[in-house]
């Protein structure tokens, strides 16, 4: 279903995991930075609606959707304590083919991080034709991918624990 079917915002709270105990990282690209400080805000409230304390969620800021893929490695290696780590990003469409670019480099490279590193990182780049798409998707008529990402990165926290349990 495509995201003007439904509210990227909504979720059911009894599928939700317990989050107090987890801990996350949001690593947040300027690009565009009124959208992504709306999926940030957006992945923030849903933590602390989870019960996510907030001296348990680390921010940091990178200049561009691109330097996302370095971000998210060194707070991987930094803070071995996370639980999972949102990538939060926007790139519009301009007049040339970087928009391509950018976009698949940012998620191969984040695919890659999820298979390299055991801390799961969410994909939270908005990959827009307008603007008015990342508007509408960042806590606009679409409601907020940031709440998504929040969601599947508290069920991936609970995902990575039950896996390690079953390790043991
Ligand atoms: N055009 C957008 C960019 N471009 C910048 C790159 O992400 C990167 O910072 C630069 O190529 C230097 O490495 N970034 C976005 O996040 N959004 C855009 O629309
Ligand atoms: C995604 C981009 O880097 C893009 O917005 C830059 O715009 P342009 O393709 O017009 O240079």
């Amino acid at each position: 279903m495509a995201t003007a079917g439904k509210n990227l915002s909504e979720y059911n709270k009894e599928t939700i995991p317990n989050a107090k105990d987890f801990r996350f990282g949001i690593v947040v690209s300027e690009w565009n930075s009124k959208i992504t400080e709306g999926l940030f805000q957006g992945a923030f409230d849903v933590f602390l609606e989870n019960n996510v304390l907030k001296e348990n969620i680390v921010r940091w800021n990178v200049p561009g959707s691109f330097e996302l893929i370095y971000g998210c490695k060194k707070m991987q290696e930094s803070f071995e304590m996370l639980d999972a780590i949102i990538a939060v990003g926007n790139v519009i469409q301009g007049e040339t083919k970087h928009f391509d670019f950018v976009c698949d480099g940012v998620t191969q490279g984040i695919k890659d991080l999820n298979i390299q590193s055991d801390i799961p990182v969410i994909f939270c780049v908005l990959t827009d034709n307008t603007k008015q798409q990342s508007i509408d998707r960042s806590g606009g008529k679409h409601g907020n991918k940031g709440a998504e990402a929040a969601v599947a990165a508290i069920k991936m926290a609970q995902l990575r624990k039950d896996a390690t349990f079953y390790k043991e």
